[in-house]
């Protein structure tokens, strides 16, 4: 259940500031114990700025109720869940708490004389054009914005050649069904002085930018340099990653349409196996870092006899490994299916020295293939044990195809609600900042907080635990 609690009036809500008039209490929690993890606002350092009516006052189709309008007394609780034992180390001394997105009534942009930007950045993830449309319909038809820019191929597009694209409604109406981004992407090419100095020179003064971690950290230093240059631009991110490996917020834009699209995989790869003796179908999943897609794909399948993630060390041979369950499980049932990670098993597979050193454009790690490997050390293994016996393996590497397709009715939804988000937040005069669904709410969070916060599958709690016995596979800890 979310916890969105309306705050009396508040008094002082600055950084880390907690103070309310009254102290209410909430089932024994009380409100002094709330820290406020305040997004970054531009009168932080422009205190003088302006401020207008909304326009949504104004809407001839819509009027705002009592209560439409939020204030900085409207937050949600990151942390919803309690070991109510009062001596539990579970139950932190302070509640951390967000801003809740939405509407204020008093904007610090005149709607006509912004200039938005839109930017996006890193791989691809169902989502990013129902994302852009929205922002784009957003903005132009709930505050009349009507300059609305779309960079070309990330980052560079800040300062490069390629002249940005005037966006409006018609252009992108039916965006949200088309998958990839119309607005192209890349990696690397982050250049912060060029990227600032593009952002004077166009007269930007809202830059949306959609992208994952590293994007985020770029966002963090374009922030901190509007910020010293005390420019008055607001910049907000919308995080995007199919890995879901961004941190704090609830689940990423994208995630489940890649985690339906996995299926086809993984059913094709059960077909294979269960129409060949002993075998096996091998499916590798995106997932850099982090194993989300390839648990959630397990959860969702039930065919699948084991799940191979990053945060799981796994080992092949003797007591224990994946060549003895296997072993037993194809003896029981005369197939299996393997799910795994792209970024799981990277330690054991032999590389070059150079390998080791490769990164992308943006300074990630290159992978060797974990698919390709796996299936050759189970021919291998078979080989010796089962010498004469018939042994098929059938490798499925889906790849793209579950990140680049339009995003799934959820999905678009949730890339709805970020864009609002991210407008009504902007528009209130925050800046440096990240929307995102916590606990089932929109929230705006200090990009500096997303940017930091890391969401590794815990491999301690009951989903993993539901996930071993699901498939009965080995823990892999080696007794
Ligand atoms: N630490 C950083 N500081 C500044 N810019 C960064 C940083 N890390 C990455 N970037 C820039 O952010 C952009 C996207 O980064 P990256 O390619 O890592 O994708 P991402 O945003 O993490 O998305 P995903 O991993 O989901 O595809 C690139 O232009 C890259 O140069
Ligand atoms: O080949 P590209 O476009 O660099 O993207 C591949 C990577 O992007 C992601 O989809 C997101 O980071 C990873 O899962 C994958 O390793
Ligand atoms: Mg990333």
């Amino acid at each position: 259940m979310a916890m969105a609690i309306a705050f009396p009036e508040a008094t002082n809500l600055g950084d880390g500031g907690t103070t309310t008039p009254q102290q209410p209490k909430l089932d024994g929690v009380s409100f002094s114990q709330v820290k406020m993890q305040r997004p970054p606002h531009l009168t932080d350092y422009l205190p003088h700025l302006k401020t207008f009516p909304n326009p949504l006052d104004q809407n001839q189709f819509f009027h705002p109720s009592n209560g439409f309008y939020l204030t900085t007394s409207d937050v949600v609780l990151r942390q919803i869940i309690y070991d109510l034992s009062s001596s539990s180390s579970a139950n932190p001394s302070q509640h951390l708490a967000y801003q809740r997105a939405g509407p204020r009534k008093e904007i610090f942009f005149d709607p006509g004389h912004v200039r938005a930007a839109i930017v996006t950045c890193g791989g691809l993830c169902p989502g990013v054009n129902t994302v852009i449309r929205e922002l784009v319909v957003g903005l132009w038809e709930l505050y009349g914005v009507r300059e609305i820019l779309g960079l070309k191929a990330g980052y560079r597009g800040f300062y490069s050649m390629a002249e940005p694209v005037a966006l409006n409604p018609k252009i992108v109406h039916n965006w949200h069904k088309i998958g990839g981004t119309m607005l192209e992407t890349s990696r690397g090419g982050f250049d912060l002085d060029k990227i600032v100095n593009a952002i004077q020179h166009r007269c930007f003064n809202q830059v949306f930018i959609i992208g994952g971690d590293g994007t985020m950290r770029g966002a963090v230093k374009i922030f901190d340099e509007i910020r010293r240059r005390k420019l008055n631009v607001a910049i907000v991110g919308i995080p995007k990653t199919v890995d879901n490996d961004v941190g704090i917020i609830d689940r990423s834009f994208g995630f489940q349409t890649a985690v339906d699209m996995a299926q086809q995989a993984i059913n094709a790869a059960h077909v294979e196996a269960e129409s060949a003796v002993n075998g096996v179908g091998l499916v590798k999943l995106m997932g850099r870092s982090t194993g989300h897609i390839t648990l959630h794909s397990t959860l969702s399948s039930r065919d699948v006899d084991c799940c191979l993630i990053p945060e799981n060390e796994f080992y092949l041979e003797g007591k224990g490994g994946l060549f003895e369950f296997l072993e037993h499980r194809l003896k029981q049932n005369g197939h299996a299916v393997l799910v795994v990670a792209e970024g799981a098993g990277q330690n054991m597979i032999p590389r070059s020295d150079a390998q080791k050193e490769e990164r992308d454009e943006s300074g990630n790690p290159v992978f060797l293939d974990v698919g390709g490997w796996l299936k050759s050390e189970l021919k291998k293994w078979w080989s010796r044990d089962h010498p004469g016996d018939l042994f098929t393996v059938k490798y499925i590497d889906p790849t793209y195809m579950i990140r680049a397709v339009p995003a799934n009715a959820t999905d678009n939804l949730n890339c709805t609600l970020l864009a609002h988000s991210a407008i009504h937040g902007v528009m209130a005069g925050y800046t440096g900042f990240v929307v995102g669904p916590v606990n089932g709410n929109y929230v705006c969070m200090p990009v500096q907080e997303v940017a930091e916060a890391k969401n590794p599958v815990n491999t301690g709690d009951h989903k993993w635990a539901w996930v071993r016995s699901v498939t009965n596979q080995p823990d892999f800890l080696r007794s």
